[in-house]
């Protein structure tokens, strides 16, 4: 496997506050890596040490083996959470401009960004100053800018802040395809259920402390499955009496059942095959969401 971007207890101090303590992590090629952390957790911080806009106090921070340098910036794409772009500078001359700086010919970043502001079908966006855009036309410029170099490490904080649900999608499928070209991104995001669909790996932060790393499959298999949703053509009474069912709730469709113990799903299924039809069940895993809250001990939304 083939790790392009490799952080190693890396720690960042401003002044007596620890901001990013210890992480490590390693980003594969064709990856998107999700850096997860309530406010304040570190995210920005260990984002801006990647890119070198900031240095580390401690531990080190490689690409493809080597350490940062300016030979290495146009490797690298960044969507910064706050807008980047100049507002009264035109679309074309800035983007262009910023692809030329990481190693581009004029003619080439030309060509890319005509390229991708056809595949978001806004190309009349060429001549046209950024402030003259609403913020998430904005914020679908800020990504053109950074990747129109064709970089190999997309770092994204919060890409999708500030987008309606169709360009969510739209931006989503980019940035899966840039993963099947071999892109590796690192992503960060208070919206589990982006994590939860794009990203293999993932750091959860903590008060600038790694709290769960790994696998995000490896890791829900690891929390224990706790929610049985029972949808059914009637009622099915007595569900409360089954052992080791904690609580049950009446949904639209069915009921939403709490248990201690995964043993009492197959339980709950025969009683209610007893006595109705079962249109749906379903033993749940933890969403990100939950665990996420289990570990941080407050919502990341
Ligand atoms: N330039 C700075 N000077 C002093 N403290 C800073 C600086 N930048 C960040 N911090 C502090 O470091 C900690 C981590 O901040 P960071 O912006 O990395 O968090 P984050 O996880 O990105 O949060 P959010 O989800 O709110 O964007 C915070 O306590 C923040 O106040």
């Amino acid at each position: 496997m083939a790790y392009p971007l490799v952080l190693e207890k890396v720690v960042k101090q401003f002044g007596e506050k620890t901001a990013v303590s210890e992480i490590s992590l390693q980003v594969e090629e064709g990856e998107i890596y999700g850096l997860l952390g309530a406010n304040g957790a570190g995210k920005t911080t260990t984002m801006r040490m990647v890119l070198g806009l900031i240095y580390p106090d401690g531990g080190r921070i490689t690409y493809n083996g080597k350490p940062y340098g300016k030979e290495l910036q146009h490797l690298m794409g960044y969507l910064p959470e706050e807008r980047g772009l100049y507002p009264k500078v035109k679309v074309s001359d800035q983007i262009i401009y910023l692809a030329r700086l990481r190693g581009m010919s004029a003619s080439e970043a030309d060509k890319s960004l005509k390229y991708w502001l056809e595949r978001f079908e806004v190309p009349e966006y060429y001549d046209k100053k950024i402030e003259e855009l609403s913020k998430g036309n904005q914020q679908k410029m800020g990504f053109i800018a950074a990747v129109v170099h064709k970089p190999k490490i997309v770092i994204m904080d919060e890409a999708f802040s500030g987008l309606d649900p169709v360009n969510v999608e739209l931006l989503k499928e980019t940035v899966k395809e840039l993963r099947d070209q071999g892109t590796s991104i690192l992503f960060s995001t208070h919206r589990m259920e982006h994590v939860e669909e794009l990203c293999r790996n993932i750091t959860i932060l903590h008060r600038s402390n790694t709290v769960l790393q790994g696998n995000l499959k490896e890791i829900k298999k690891r929390y224990p499955r706790e929610e049985v949703l029972l949808y059914t053509a009637s009622e099915v009474a007595g569900l409360e009496q089954i052992e080791d069912v904690k609580k049950v709730e009446r949904q639209e469709r069915g009921y939403s059942i709490r248990i201690s113990n995964v043993a009492a799903a197959q339980t709950i299924l025969r009683k209610a095959m007893e006595v109705t039809e079962v249109e749906h069940f379903e033993i749940k895993e933890p969403t990100l969401n939950e665990i996420f809250i289990k570990e941080v001990g407050e919502s990341n939304e």
